[in-house]
């Protein structure tokens, strides 16, 4: 017996947010990713995709870990513990060491996992029981590690259905403790990979998760890798298709790689002018919170605006931003400016904002609402109705929450906005018939009508105070050019509907999260007004690249 070999023709594993593949990538829930296995797995000999999944494992293995001799692969009960069965016995015949420690009973695992046992078994590889003498002989085993060996977490997948407590826990607790490094295989053991989130630990507990140096995730990426609590216990996230059809089943996400940026930021045209992209009004900057006006509009300008105005709610700090002077001071714009621009609201607008609100609610072309104009909604009824029948009468408008603003939007805590991050920024955009950008890692943008789209960019060099403004005028500048340019080319309303604003937003999240990995790539903190002046600098290099 020979095992199925390396299929050399076959792709190799793609890491998901490094490559340069900038296209939109399908991501399924664990149902729906169930739910393609089964089709696929209907119209194929038994056995073949988890087949295919313990090829693209080894593979990996191997590619990561090339002098890693030592392979220990820890398996649970179901059929990710399949998964690296079959990468073991592969594993094997490469000539690594490789030993499978599993939690799992012979007449309780689903068929494939038990025929990937059993090829293992037969290719000689050893497996140790989990009892209380293997966990005992495992924790002494990962105790003696260093980062040469190669440790992979095959306990569970997609099947998770409750916290992992226990044994389970226990085994987790043990892999983090371990200087050695971590493959995971399809999700990091105990993530949630509908929501990015844990599932509720038990009473008094803390949530058992996997971090991994790296994750295999395998036929589809679920959605919550890529938002939420998934990329910090991800690791590299690296995928497999298993060469099936991601659009045989309904996606529940999207991960936006740049796409939408590609076809917001086209090239300017030489007899373009700087009313060819639209004015921007900045209203925000109440007493002591100038700043954050200021940010948002230098990163509107970095990003193409036409012009650039700040109305501050401060009058006492009505002076010029010295080191911009392309920005202007303005007074309160009036309704027929308002309803010729893209207005961005809220920044450090403390609670003075709420006074504006009712007459940008009710003119401005384009609506961007940041910080306290959100919690000014929150707050108040009159100017929700205000904001519901701006969405009624098509007039678009961007929400920007954190976790917490959002939470005061619905009226719950941020913990249960993190908890299910697609839902609540679903419910806001719903609610309101406006485009949310629910800000964190992995922000999550949704739309009416609309799957969710999580943004790939970025790192925790943005998790700066400042960063917020600078993406709200980010966005604002965008949103600016973007729809101009379309009236230019289109001369119709369409040019200012919801799908323009989106389009802009998914683009404005990719560049204010590409500039931070370009100035920050380990994530060190970035002060807010290096990445609003960098915000150009990534526009003219993508441009450059384009040319080139
Ligand atoms: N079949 C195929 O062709 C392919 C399959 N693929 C792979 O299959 C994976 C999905 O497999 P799966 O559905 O068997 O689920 P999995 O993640 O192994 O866990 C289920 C087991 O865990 C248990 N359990 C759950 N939560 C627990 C907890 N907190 N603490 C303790 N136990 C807990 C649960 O126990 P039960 O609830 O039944 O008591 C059950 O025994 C997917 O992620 C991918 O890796 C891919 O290779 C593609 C091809
Ligand atoms: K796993």
């Amino acid at each position: 017996m020979t095992p199925h070999p390396f299929d050399a023709a076959s792709a190799p594993p793609r890491s998901v947010l490094t490559g340069r593949d900038r296209s939109n990538l399908l991501l399924h829930d664990a149902r729906h990713g169930s739910e393609l296995e089964r089709l696929h797995a209907l119209a194929l000999p038994p056995h073949t995709l988890m087949q295919r999944a313990g090829q693209a494992l080894a593979r990996l293995a191997i590619a990561l870990a090339p002098h890693s001799r030592r392979i220990e692969i820890v398996a649970g009960p179901g059929n990710n513990g399949g998964d690296g069965f079959e990468a073991a016995a592969l594993l094997q015949q490469a000539g690594k060491t490789v030993r499978v420690w599993w939690l799992g009973q012979p007449d309780r695992q689903p068929a494939d996992a038990g025929a990937a046992r059993l090829r293992a078994l037969a290719f000689g590889v050893p497996v140790v029981p989990i009892d209380d003498t293997g966990q005992t002989l495992l924790q002494d085993t990962l105790s003696r590690c260093d980062h040469g060996t190669l440790v992979i977490d095959a306990l569970l997948g997609r099947g998770l259905n409750r916290a992992a407590d226990g044994r389970i826990a226990e085994l987790i607790a043990t892999i983090n403790a371990s200087a050695a490094a971590v493959l995971a295989v399809d999700l990091p053991s105990g993530l949630n990979g509908d929501t990015g989130s844990w599932p509720p630990a038990p009473a008094g507990g803390a949530a058992a998760v996997i971090d991994a140096d790296w994750t295999l995730a395998l036929l589809s990426p679920a959605p919550g890798l890529f938002t939420g609590s998934g990329r910090d216990h991800a690791g590299e996230i690296w995928w497999h298709d298993l060469a099936v059809d991601l659009q045989a089943v309904p996606a529940q996400a999207v991960l936006e790689r740049g796409a939408a940026f590609d076809a917001v930021a086209v090239p300017r045209r030489h007899a373009q002018h700087k009313g060819s992209f639209g004015d921007v009004w900045v209203i925000g900057g109440a007493a002591s919170m100038a700043g954050a006006a200021w940010l948002a509009a230098r990163a509107a300008l970095q990003c193409g605006a036409g012009r650039v105005y700040v109305d501050l709610l401060d009058a006492r700090s009505r002076h010029a931003d010295t080191l911009h002077p392309e920005l202007m001071p303005g007074a309160t714009p009036d309704a027929a400016r308002l309803g010729a621009s893209t207005v961005v609201a809220g920044c450090g607008g403390g609670t003075d904002i709420a006074a504006r609100l009712p007459s940008l609610l009710a003119h401005a072309a384009r609506l961007v609402l940041d910080a306290d104009a959100l919690n000014a909604i929150a707050a108040d009824p009159a100017l929700d109705r205000a904001l519901r029948a701006r969405g009624t009468s098509g007039r678009p408008t961007v929400m920007t929450p954190h976790p917490l603003e959002a939470a005061r939007l619905l009226g719950c805590s941020a913990a249960d906005v993190q908890r299910n991050r697609f839902e609540a920024a679903q419910t806001l955009a719903d609610r309101w018939q406006v485009v949310v950008v629910l800000k964190g890692s992995g922000s999550v943008i949704a739309a009416p009508g609309e799957l969710p789209s999580i943004n790939g960019s970025g790192n925790a060099a943005l998790a700066t105070p400042g960063s917020g403004d600078v993406l709200a005028g980010c966005l604002g500048g965008l949103w600016s050019r973007h729809a101009s340019t379309r009236r230019d080319a289109a001369s119709g309303p369409h040019a200012d509907s919801l799908q323009t604003a989106r389009q802009a937003t998914l683009a404005a999240c990719h560049l204010h999260g590409a500039t931070a990995q370009a100035l920050s790539p380990q994530a060190e903190a970035l002060p807010a007004a290096r990445v609003a002046e960098a915000l150009g600098d990534e526009l003219r290099r993508i441009a450059a690249a384009r040319r080139a």
